[in-house]
């Protein structure tokens, strides 16, 4: 947008002053009029970024005067680096840490950019709450909305509601559990996978060779969303390089072309963003036409079942049709590609890092073989504890006023999901050690472990996981379920080891910033052995 009305500004401007001095309206004709207007193009564009990068953000912005961290910040690219290859939410959680702050504080991101990000549990709280405020960020719409279309992930306002409305109750406990033969399906799925891995390749001691968590990971989350919500089993694990698989997941690939793709499309047009000739922008382009064939076929499909009344399918698309009355194709296919979207790098990444969080702790991978139902309920939500999302975005719908702080318009506010869960205030003073044990009491007549449903937080939305508010995931019941299934069958066969044992320490593992979930650059490895009985 700014770029089309420097353009046109300057267009005016340079036939203006080319009237003025040579009285002719013909300039179009004319080498020296296009020669003025790149001068004066230029000049404009310096001018603005001048007023963006230093005038406003340092001299004018009313947020100028929030705590704001200074140490290592570019004077013209602010933190932009670390927000480009860093791990989205940590940079909030360490500022939050070293930066004195009243739970909100401004940073300068890429290009001296205005980030605030909001830390307290009440400012978190009114930020999502407030959702007519603080809007879903129109750089993810930007990004996603190409892929995904138009959905609940990405809109706003009214639509949104009435998608919300539309799409909740499906995935609510007691339908969800109409789900769990998928899971359990793709579970074994999974099992006889690293079971035929095991057995091929153990060693003297019964270690199988390395084994890719995420890849394993990825594959049976993408093949029980695919059937779950669209009815359709993709089959990854059973073809893992079939033209579907290997190129959708692709698109999830955290590399820094991913990242680079991704700034482009946030700061050029589409058409423009999408024809780089790069083989990732190709690739992506052919997983998304696939992707959007087997939705509609899907849709069609079941369309026409329907109208036979022989739709009888559990999944979210024949319930859509079926209970919900949706009938219109392209509506449906944007719901496919949300859930896609939503609920299946984010639930693979909570599963690598689970597998990741048994190799730190092996007397849990004991605890659950030993079928103790408290300490089962507990490690099954070591993903979640872990925030497969490291951070939220979002916009500031109008010029708002939050904690006396004036917020203009079109401020990205970010709320970082892993500092939130390893905050004191929620968690008390030793909120930054990862302790699951405290979901475990114990009772004092009958000896029993007793699960304990907030963990004993200190505050009432300590775990922001999932988020609150208005806008809060949709898909936790069905994301648990499926973590649930995946890693009990795993660890009920298999015992598993980090590969590189420096891993075990968690500072050490690198993590990718590119994507929406927290995810670890280089995978996760693991040795596997099988235990005798199971
Ligand atoms: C461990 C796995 C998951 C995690 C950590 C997670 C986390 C989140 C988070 C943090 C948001 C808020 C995003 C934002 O507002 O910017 C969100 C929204 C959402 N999630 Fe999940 N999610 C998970 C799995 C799923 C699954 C399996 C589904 C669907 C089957 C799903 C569907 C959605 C939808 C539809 C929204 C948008 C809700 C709205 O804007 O009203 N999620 N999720």
């Amino acid at each position: 947008m700014k770029l089309a009305g420097l353009t046109i500004a300057s267009f005016f401007v340079s036939a203006a002053i080319y009237h003025v001095h040579s009285r002719s309206f013909f300039f179009l004709g004319h080498f020296q009029f296009y020669a003025l207007f790149w001068c004066v193009w230029l000049a404009h564009a310096a001018g603005l970024l001048f007023y963006s990068v230093i005038l406003w953000p340092k001299y004018l912005s009313p947020l100028r005067r929030l705590p704001e961290p200074t140490e290592g910040r570019s004077w013209w690219n602010g933190y932009g680096q670390r927000a480009f290859f860093g791990a989205k939410g940590e940079p909030v959680a360490q500022w939050n840490r070293s930066l004195r702050n009243d739970g909100i504080f401004r940073y300068l991101d890429v290009l001296n950019i205005e980030r605030v990000a909001v830390t307290s549990p009440e400012l978190v709280g009114q930020v999502l709450a407030r959702i007519q405020d603080f809007e879903q960020s129109h750089n993810l719409f930007r990004l996603a909305m190409p892929i995904l279309g138009p959905g609940i992930v990405l809109i706003n306002g009214e639509e949104h509601k009435r998608q919300r409305k539309l799409l909740a109750p499906l995935l609510a406990t007691k339908e969800i559990r109409k789900l769990d033969s998928i899971f359990w399906d793709k579970s074994l799925e999974l099992l006889q996978k690293v079971t035929d891995v095991v057995s091929k390749t153990a060693s003297a001691t019964g270690f199988s060779e390395p084994i890719c968590v995420d890849h394993y990971a990825g594959h049976v989350t993408l093949d029980g969303i695919s059937k779950a919500a669209l009815g359709v089993d993709f089959e990854s694990l059973k073809n893992p390089d079939s033209a579907i698989v290997s190129n959708y997941r692709g698109v999830f690939e955290p590399t820094a072309i991913f990242r680079f793709i991704a700034v482009c499309k946030i700061f050029f047009p589409r058409w423009l963003s999408e024809s780089i000739p790069l083989q990732r922008v190709k690739e992506a382009k052919r997983a998304i036409e696939l992707i959007h064939n087997v939705c509609r076929t899907s849709a069609t499909t079941k369309m026409r079942l329907n109208a036979n009344k022989d739709l009888t399918t559990p999944d979210l698309i024949s319930c859509l049709i079926r209970d919900r009355g949706v009938t219109d194709e392209e509506e449906l296919v944007t719901h496919s590609m949300q859930m896609l979207g939503a609920g299946h790098e984010t639930v693979g990444v909570g599963i690598t890092w689970g597998v990741y969080e048994f190799c730190r702790q092996a007397q849990w991978q004991k605890d659950i073989r030993a079928e103790d139902a408290a300490s089962k309920r507990l490690h099954v939500r070591v993903p979640a504890l872990l925030a497969p999302v490291g951070q939220i975005g979002r916009m500031t719908a109008h010029d708002t006023v939050l904690h006396d702080q004036l917020i203009p318009k079109g401020t990205t506010i970010h709320v970082s999901i892993r500092s939130f869960n390893r905050n004191p205030v929620n968690w008390g003073a030793d909120a930054g050690e990862f302790k699951p044990e405290r979901w475990l009491r114990r009772d004092e007549v009958t000896g029993d472990l007793v699960y304990v449903p907030n963990g004993g937080a200190l505050t009432k939305q300590a775990l922001m996981t999932f988020i609150h508010g208005g806008r809060d995931c949709i898909g936790r019941v069905f994301a648990r379920s499926e973590m649930l299934h995946v890693l009990a069958t795993l660890i009920g066969r298999f015992e598993f080891v980090l590969t590189d044992l420096s891993y075990m320490d968690e500072t050490t593992i690198p993590v990718s910033g590119a994507g929406f979930a927290y995810k670890p650059r280089d995978n996760i490895h693991v040795h596997a052995r099988q235990i005798s009985g199971w």
